[in-house]
């Protein structure tokens, strides 16, 4: 058995984690930590969310000098499911006790620190373990996720964008000087579990945010090796997250095409295509950890729709944590 902890484990994904950890044949959940001066800690993690009642029993503990120091000897893994800043700064440490860190948060996804003052607003307190991350996209870098201690587990939107893109990249279908459309919608967990006017229910409605300077299109950009323009939206629903994406292909470009680059996913069990015609709805991934795809083409004006849909919290998060756990370890699925 692998031993895991869950570092965040009272927000919304770290919370999710901690439940597909313990149901894991091959893994043990071992501690859930909150901070030292968490409202949550000594709580079990089942008060605050009752759904795992009968699945996770440990407490919540406060994550202190010492309990970081002792976690090299009892525990093999470490899942950080915090902020960005403050994964960057436990991140060292925990590699320092030789634990593997899976990262959910961004602290650990760009090799260059410079993308962390300007898009993050704080400057990376370790920068040069940065070139050391893996990046966790996990149906696409297997082999680096395998061989790292760090592995920066793909954000949210990316995930989903990158999933629909990746293939058409791959197959030389994006058109040369074009950039790719996205627009995403997702649910208010993506926000995290902290109340704010933001994410207050009478608040949300529908609207989008970060325009032209969202975080995650540098992400996107960096991973795809191409330009694309990326606008977040902000829906009235829980979880999950729907990227209508255009894309200008080369002329000539065959449905044919199309589907030999989608056949990449063939074997994938996460990542699906939906027959011709279907489109992928929220409620169709909302507690799953799949991706579901579906395109439409115009051949003759070399237009592309593809829509891609995932949960935040699972593929989005923490199903894709686990997937890059399996990979590290060589284990077997477990999702
Ligand atoms: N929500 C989503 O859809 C997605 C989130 N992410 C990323 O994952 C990370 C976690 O997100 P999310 O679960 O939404 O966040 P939440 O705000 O829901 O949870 C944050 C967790 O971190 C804990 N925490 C805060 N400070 C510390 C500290 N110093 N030491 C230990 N624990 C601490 C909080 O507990 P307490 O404050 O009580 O200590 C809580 O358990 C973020 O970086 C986010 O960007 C990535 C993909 C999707
Ligand atoms: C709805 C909402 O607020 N979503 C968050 C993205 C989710 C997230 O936590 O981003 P990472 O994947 O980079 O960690 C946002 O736009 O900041």
């Amino acid at each position: 058995m692998v031993k895991v902890a869950v570092i965040g484990a009272s927000g919304y994904t770290g919370a999710e984690l901690a439940r597909l950890i313990q149901l894991h044949p091959q893994f043990e959940l071992t501690h859930l930590y909150v901070s030292a001066g968490s409202v949550d800690k000594g709580k079990p993690l089942a008060q605050l969310y009752p759904n795992l009642i009968g699945t996770v029993d440990l407490p919540l503990l406060p994550l202190d000098e010492m309990a970081l120091a002792q976690l090299g000897n009892q525990t093999d893994a470490v899942c950080l499911a915090l902020d960005h800043l403050i994964s960057a700064e436990l991140a060292p440490k925990l590699l320092a006790l030789g634990l593997v860190v899976f990262d959910l948060s961004g602290g650990h996804r760009f090799a260059d620190a410079s993308v962390y003052s300007n898009f993050y607003g704080f400057e990376h307190p370790a920068p040069e373990l940065l070139t050391t991350a893996a990046y966790g996209l996990a149906e696409w870098q297997a082999e680096r996720i395998s061989a790292a201690n760090l592995i920066a587990v793909a954000g949210c939107y990316p995930t989903a964008s990158l999933s629909a893109l990746k293939p058409l990249k791959q197959a030389g279908l994006i058109s040369d000087g074009s950039r790719p459309v996205i627009n995403a919608v997702s649910g208010v967990t993506g926000a995290g579990r902290k109340a704010t006017i933001n994410n207050s229910f009478c608040q949300v409605s529908l609207t989008p945010y970060g325009v032209l300077g969202h975080r995650h299109q540098p992400e996107i950009e960096l991973q795809l090796d191409h330009e694309v323009v990326f606008t977040p939206h902000l829906g009235a629903f829980k979880r999950g997250i729907l990227a209508t994406i255009t894309v200008q292909v080369p002329n000539g470009t065959t449905a044919a095409d199309i589907d030999a680059a989608y056949s990449c996913y063939n074997d994938s069990s996460v990542v699906q295509l939906l027959p011709t015609g279907q489109w992928p709805k929220i409620d169709d991934v909302a507690n799953t950890p799949n991706c579901l795809l579906s395109w439409k083409l115009d051949a003759e004006r070399g237009v592309l729709v593809v829509v891609s849909a995932i949960d935040n919290l699972l593929k989005g998060a923490a199903s894709q944590a686990l997937q890059c756990m399996n990979i590290r370890f060589a284990v077997e699925s477990g999702l």
